[in-house]
């Protein structure tokens, strides 16, 4: 008998973490536990895939969050319910910037809330902002693996075409809300898209627990639309690898 509504899980099944890796995509969950130590299915409901692994002898959970902030917020909610109070999140982006390459990874400090699930947890006035040690974590990561990433703001969407001001889509059109937008954030300096920070750093931020996001640049907006499937697999590989060092570094403090 599962302990939360949606995930499936117990306290007991958690094994004492306190650490979540969260990716969007259910399938890249076995793939993240399996650079852990005993990576072990738990349950799988919906777009929540979870599995325990370990790290330097401590339990991490890896559980997908599926697409966009109101999913996002059930599986931080549950988790956390569960005694997770660090959450990693691992995932694939849009770069804006045209310095940001394909293939290249990007570390959040923040996001633009352009999401609505984050409104339910804290006013629009509240920061949508990732902890300082994840993030710290997240960059000696990255240097740890001779990658030196992108650090900056990020653009977190509900939507993957309107609000990302994409026009290859059957109506070709987006509403005056996001025309230009992309252009404007540009301007700012904001670095890419993605679906999900706002949501977990507003809830994470505004309730005491922690959170980070890494990212591999799957597609660079500024030169094209579709990413290449083998490039794709390369940096969310190497984003996953930047995930799993960030956990062990958590784990130990
Ligand atoms: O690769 P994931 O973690 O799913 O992240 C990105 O990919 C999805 C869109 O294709 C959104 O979830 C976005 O945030
Ligand atoms: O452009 C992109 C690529 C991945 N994920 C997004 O949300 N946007």
């Amino acid at each position: 008998m599962s302990d939360v509504f949606h995930l499936g899980l117990t306290k007991a099944m958690l094994d004492g973490a306190n650490v979540a890796i969260v990716p969007g995509d259910p399938e890249r969950v076995k793939r993240i536990a399996e650079l852990m130590d005993n990576p072990t299915f738990l349950a799988s409901h919906r777009e929540y895939t979870s599995y325990l692994g370990y790290l330097d002898g401590k339990a991490v959970v890896v559980c997908s969050t599926g697409i966009g902030g109101p999913s996002t917020s059930i599986a931080v909610e549950e988790l956390a319910q569960l005694g997770i109070d660090t959450f990693l999140r691992v995932g694939t982006t849009g770069a804006i910037q045209e310095h940001v390459k394909v293939g290249e990874v990007i570390v959040s400090q923040a996001s633009v809330r352009l999401d609505g699930a984050s409104l339910h947890f804290a006013p629009m006035e509240f920061p949508a902002v990732a902890d300082f040690t994840c993030t710290t974590a997240m960059v000696e990561a990255c240097r740890d693996a001779g990658i030196e990433p992108h650090v900056g703001v990020t653009a977190s969407s509900d939507t993957f075409y309107p609000g990302q001001e994409r026009y290859d889509t059957v109506s070709g059109r987006v509403t005056r809300r996001f025309a230009g937008s992309m252009k404007e954030w540009q301007d700012m300096g904001v670095l890419n898209y993605e679906m999900e920070s706002a949501t977990l750093f507003t809830m994470c931020a505004s309730q005491g627990w922690s959170a980070g996001c890494v990212a591999g640049v799957i597609v660079n907006r500024t030169q094209q639309e579709i990413p290449d499937e083998e490039t794709m697999k390369q940096t969310e590989s190497h984003a996953v690898n930047i995930v799993v060092n960030t956990a062990r570094k958590m784990v130990a403090k």
